[in-house]
């Protein structure tokens, strides 16, 4: 990969912000709006102050290859070498702060780092502003007002993606076949869906419905990835590290009973409760040479959406001393919850049975500031937003135990959570 690394000088200033109740998403512009938001919390971002666009490597790069990821740490480093920031709040998310979304695959284009000219936070009741700009005096202190309302989708064209449902149905069963034999235990399998709309789609619309129907979810807008993913691949907060696993999946039921009973079947199920553990490895297995401490439960939790329910982990470590955020990124991803086990069999099987690139789905998403404290999602539930068009991911993890009709519906639970912010009055 060859990126041109030629930082510019940045003039950072974070202020507090008293009083600041609007709504963050309110305050985007229309256009290409960075945001990453759990319910009225979060950052949210507009302008490129810079950015870096990361190259793909060759055909045939191992599918581990982290190159991207370093690539995007000396670009960081660069800059804040360069910038002169003046933080007065000191917080998670002040300062310098990049956006960044990441390719799954090293081989696939669309991983990039933009730090935005404007960026409003709130959090635990302190909200900032930070602006960034490229002359000593150039440093705007004061909060745009609202921007223009945010515009409804209107009627929205539904199209098939790269496989039908049969013809992805009959690769989930030969990902099966082919764990029976031995080859591998887990291979996350994903499929895509396109929606077309009469005019450009407005982010805005859809990050305030995803923030409103997933609350508890990490909402994201960066560069055209735009979602709300429950998986949380690291926060890195200091030297703190936190992690929620999730694999293991059923949908919400039909009333309380019914939900219940789901809920029960998931915890209880052999096939959901091994495909989570797989999942798990995997995060514990990357996080031991980079921790001295690592908490990891024994069992899964439940986690409740609007869409699903799924078995979680929340893991814990206390980094070791160097250890950046991007180097936690690069060794944690992919976690089994998206490639599979083992990993390297996994990803080879990934790219030849889906007959699709991934893009950005299931990818690293997120932010990173200049002390280093970052929240990085894997891109799930979501969609790459170009335009009118927008392009659907959903998967799910094949294991031995794993019914083709059942892993189809599973997907669609998923895809849900796109389709109804894509669907004006759902
Ligand atoms: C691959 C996806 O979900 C992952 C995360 C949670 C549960 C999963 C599952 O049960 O298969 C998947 O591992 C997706 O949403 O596209």
């Amino acid at each position: 990969m060859n990126v041109a690394l030629s930082p510019p000088k940045m003039f950072v200033r974070t202020v507090p912000l008293s009083d600041h109740t609007a709504g963050l998403v309110r305050l985007l512009p229309d256009g290409a709006p960075l945001a990453w938001l759990t319910g009225d919390e979060g950052v949210v971002g507009w302008g490129e102050a810079a950015r870096l666009d990361l190259g793909t490597e060759p055909e045939g790069t191992a599918p581990t290859d982290t190159t991207r990821f370093s690539e995007a740490a000396r670009w960081l480093n660069g800059l804040m070498e360069h910038a002169e920031v003046s933080d007065g709040v000191g917080a998670a998310g002040t300062g310098l702060v990049a956006f960044g979304t990441f390719a799954f695959a090293p081989t696939s284009p669309g991983s990039a780092l933009v730090v935005p000219r404007v960026l409003v936070g709130r959090r635990g009741g302190r909200s900032w502003l930070t602006t960034v700009g490229d002359e000593p005096g150039d440093r705007p202190g004061e909060l745009p007002p609202p921007a223009s309302a945010p515009r409804p989708v209107g009627p929205v064209s539904w199209t098939q993606g790269s496989l039908s449902g049969e013809d992805w149905m009959s690769a989930v069963a030969g990902t099966v076949e082919r764990i029976r034999a031995g080859e591998l235990d887990k291979a996350v399998l994903a499929r895509d869906a396109f929606a077309e709309a009469a005019s450009p789609i407005d982010v805005r619309t859809l990050l305030e419905r995803l923030r409103l129907r997933f609350p508890s979810c990490f909402t994201f807008s960066v560069d055209g990835m735009v979602g709300a993913t429950p998986e949380l691949l690291l926060r890195r907060e200091g030297d703190r590290l936190t992690s929620l696993v999730l694999a293991g999946t059923r949908p919400r039921g039909e009333d309380p009973g019914d939900d219940r009973r789901l809920a029960d079947e998931l915890l209880a199920s052999a096939k959901d409760v091994d495909e989570h553990r797989m999942a798990v490895d995997s995060l514990r297995t990357a996080l031991a040479p980079l921790a001295e401490e690592m908490e990891v439960p024994a069992r899964p939790s439940l986690l409740r959406l609007a869409n699903v329910q799924h078995l979680a982990t929340r893991a814990h470590a206390r980094l070791s001393p160097g250890v950046s955020a991007l180097d936690a990124v690069a060794a944690l991803h992919p976690t089994a919850a998206v490639g599979g086990t083992p990993t390297g069999t996994a990803m080879r099987l990934i790219a030849g049975a889906e007959g699709m690139d991934r893009g950005g789905y299931a990818g690293p998403v997120g932010w990173v500031d200049g002390a280093g404290n970052s929240e990085w999602g894997i891109a799930l539930r979501c969609a790459h937003v170009d335009g009118a068009r927008a392009r659907l991911f959903a998967g799910g993890g094949i294991v031995e135990g794993s019914v083709p009709e059942a892993e189809l519906a599973e997907t669609e639970s998923k895809f849900r959570v796109m389709r109804e912010a894509l669907t004006d009055g759902a």
